[in-house]
C-alpha cells in the first residue's frame, strides 16, 4: 500500500511504532504450574499479571509484567484501534523465528457510554498489554519468552537481566511446593440495590410488551467484605480446583484484581477458522441423575428460555454470514452442563473471509443478547438506564491475540472483581417478556455460586 492510500489518521497508526524494536526470546522448559509461574511474578509484577486457560484445558496462558500496554483514547473505533496498533506493533518483531509467538492480553469494557462511579476505577475502558514474561503451556509443552518492547539501541544488558530473571521466576516455580490455599473468610455480604434490580426487570419487561425491545439482559452484583486483603493467586487456585469446564482468567490493574470461571466463549479464531457460542436459557443441575435430566427436558421445552436462547442464535449467525464463509448453525439447541447450571448451547462455525479479523468478530458480536439484548443499541440504552451499576468488565470481551491474527476471547461473566479488602460479583439474566423477577433474581443466585465458592460466600444450603 503506497502512502497516498493512507488517511491521515491511518497514516499515524501506520507510523506509530516505527521507532520501536520488539525484541522475543522463547525456551523450552519443562513442565511446571502455571498458578506457581503466576505466584513467582508475585513480588515483581504484582499489578501486571494476567491469566488464561482455555475451556479445555489444551492452551494455557500467563503474562507477568507489561513490555508494553495498549489502551484507546476514544470508545469510537477501539476494536480497531486495538487491531491496528497491535498488528503495527507486531511489525517491529526483530526475530521472529521463534517456536511460540508472543500474544496480546486484556479486554474491553462492557459498555464505554456507562459512565456511573463504580468499583472500576482502575479499569480503563480499554486495557490490554503484552506481557514482559510470557508462559505458554500447549499440548503439554510448556514455554516461556521474554518480551522486550523499547526504542533504546542498547538493549543487551537489559536483556541479560530479564533472563536472569526468567530463570529465578522459572526455578521458583518448578521447585517450590504447590501452594495451597484456604478460603477467605467473608465477614459481611451485601446485596447491591435489590430493589432497584427487581423493579427494573418490571420496567425493562414493560417496554417489552410496549415492543420498544425485544430481550434486555439486567444484572445485579454483590459485595462481599473480608478481615484480609484477597489474594489473585488463591482465587485462580479456588477456581482452578472447582470450574473444570470453564475458560479461566484472571487481569491485574495495579491493585485490582478481575477473575472468573465462564463457561461463554465469545469467539475464537484458529488458522482463519471462526467459532462462536450461542448460551442462554438456564436452569440449575438437579440433586439425583433424575432430577437433573427432567430438569434439562423442561429447559428444551421451555418457551421463555428457548425465546432467550433463539435470539442470540440468530444474532450471531448474522454476524458469522457477514465475515464467514460457510457458516454453519445447528438448528437446534444442545445442553452444556456445568457444575452449577446447564444452559441452552448452540455452536456456531464458518471460515473467516479475506479482509475479516478476529477483531472484526468481536466488535460485532459484543455484546450478543445473550449478555446486551436485542436490538443491541436499544438494549444497551435500556441497561444504561435501568441497570443501576456499571458493569465494567462484567460481561465484556476478555482474551488473547497472537501476531497472526489468530485467538480467542470469552464472554466474562461467572466473574468478581476484588478490591483489595472487598470482592464484587456480578451476575445477569435475559429478560424477555415472561420473565418474572423472582425467578430471575433465584436464576442470579445460581450464577453467583462459581464465585461464591471460590470466594468462601457460599450461602448456608449450598455445597
Ligand atoms: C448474564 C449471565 O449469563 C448469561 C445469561 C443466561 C440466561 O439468562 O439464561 C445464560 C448464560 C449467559 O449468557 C451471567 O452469568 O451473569
Ligand atoms: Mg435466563
Amino acid at each position: 500500500m503506497n502512502s497516498q492510500s493512507f488517511s491521515s489518521t491511518e497514516k499515524y497508526e501506520a507510523t506509530r511504532f516505527l521507532a520501536y524494536r520488539f525484541y522475543t526470546e522463547t525456551i523450552e522448559v519443562s513442565g511446571m504450574s502455571a498458578l506457581a509461574f503466576f505466584e513467582a511474578g508475585s513480588v515483581r509484577y504484582k499489578g501486571q499479571r494476567m491469566f488464561w486457560q482455555n475451556r479445555e484445558k489444551t492452551f494455557t496462558l500467563v503474562g507477568l509484567g507489561h513490555a508494553h500496554t495498549l489502551t484507546t483514547g476514544n470508545h469510537h473505533g477501539r476494536f480497531e484501534e486495538i487491531q491496528k496498533d497491535w498488528q503495527s506493533l507486531c511489525k517491529q518483531i526483530v526475530n521472529e523465528e521463534q517456536s511460540v509467538q508472543p500474544v496480546l492480553f486484556g479486554g474491553f469494557s462492557f459498555d464505554p457510554l456507562n459512565k456511573q462511579q463504580s468499583e472500576w476505577i482502575r479499569f480503563p475502558e480499554t486495557y490490554f498489554a503484552v506481557p514482559m514474561f510470557q508462559l505458554i503451556i500447549k499440548d503439554d509443552r510448556a514455554f516461556v519468552s521474554i518480551h522486550l518492547i523499547t526504542k533504546e539501541e542498547e538493549t543487551f544488558k537489559t536483556f541479560d537481566a530479564m533472563r536472569k530473571e526468567r530463570d529465578t521466576m522459572i526455578h521458583a516455580a518448578q521447585v517450590s511446593e504447590l501452594a495451597t490455599y484456604e478460603k477467605p473468610v467473608v465477614v459481611e455480604r451485601q446485596e447491591m440495590k435489590k430493589e432497584q434490580y427487581m423493579q427494573s426487570i418490571e420496567k425493562v419487561k414493560a417496554i417489552i410488551k410496549a415492543n420498544q425491545a425485544e430481550k434486555v439482559v439486567i444484572a445485579r452484583a454483590l459485595k462481599l467484605k473480608y478481615e484480609k486483603t484477597l489474594s489473585p493467586s488463591a482465587a485462580l487456585y479456588q477456581v482452578s480446583k472447582e470450574q473444570p469446564e470453564s475458560f479461566l482468567f484472571g487481569i491485574e490493574a495495579e491493585d485490582q484484581f478481575f477473575f472468573g470461571a465462564t463457561p461463554e466463549r465469545l469467539v475464537k479464531v484458529e488458522n482463519r477458522k471462526a467459532l462462536s457460542t450461542c448460551l442462554a436459557g438456564s436452569t440449575p443441575r438437579g440433586k439425583t441423575v433424575e432430577s437433573d435430566a427432567q430438569l434439562a427436558e423442561e429447559l428444551m421445552r421451555d418457551r421463555k428460555n428457548r425465546s432467550e436462547h433463539q435470539y442470540v442464535v440468530s444474532m450471531i449467525s448474522q454476524v458469522f454470514k457477514k465475515h464467514c464463509e460457510e457458516t454453519v448453525v445447528p438448528k437446534t439447541p444442545s445442553l452444556m452442563k456445568i457444575r452449577d447450571i446447564q444452559h441452552l448451547y448452540t455452536p456456531v462455525k464458518g471460515e473467516l473471509r479475506l479482509g475479516s479479523t478476529l477483531f472484526d468478530l468481536v466488535r460485532d458480536l459484543h455484546p450478543t443478547p445473550a449478555l446486551g439484548g436485542e436490538p443491541k443499541q436499544a438494549a444497551l440504552s435500556l441497561i444504561r438506564q435501568y441497570e443501576s451499576m456499571n458493569r465494567g468488565f462484567y460481561a465484556a470481551p476478555i482474551g488473547w491475540v497472537d501476531a497472526e491474527g489468530n485467538g480467542e476471547f470469552a464472554v466474562a461473566i461467572r466473574s468478581a472483581l476484588i478490591n483489595e479488602k472487598e470482592a464484587y460479583l456480578y451476575a445477569g439474566g435475559g429478560i424477555v417478556e415472561d420473565s418474572t423477577p423472582e425467578s430471575e433474581y433465584l436464576e442470579t443466585w445460581v450464577k453467583f455460586r462459581p464465585m461464591l465458592r471460590a470466594l468462601g460466600g457460599q450461602l448456608r444450603d449450598e455445597s
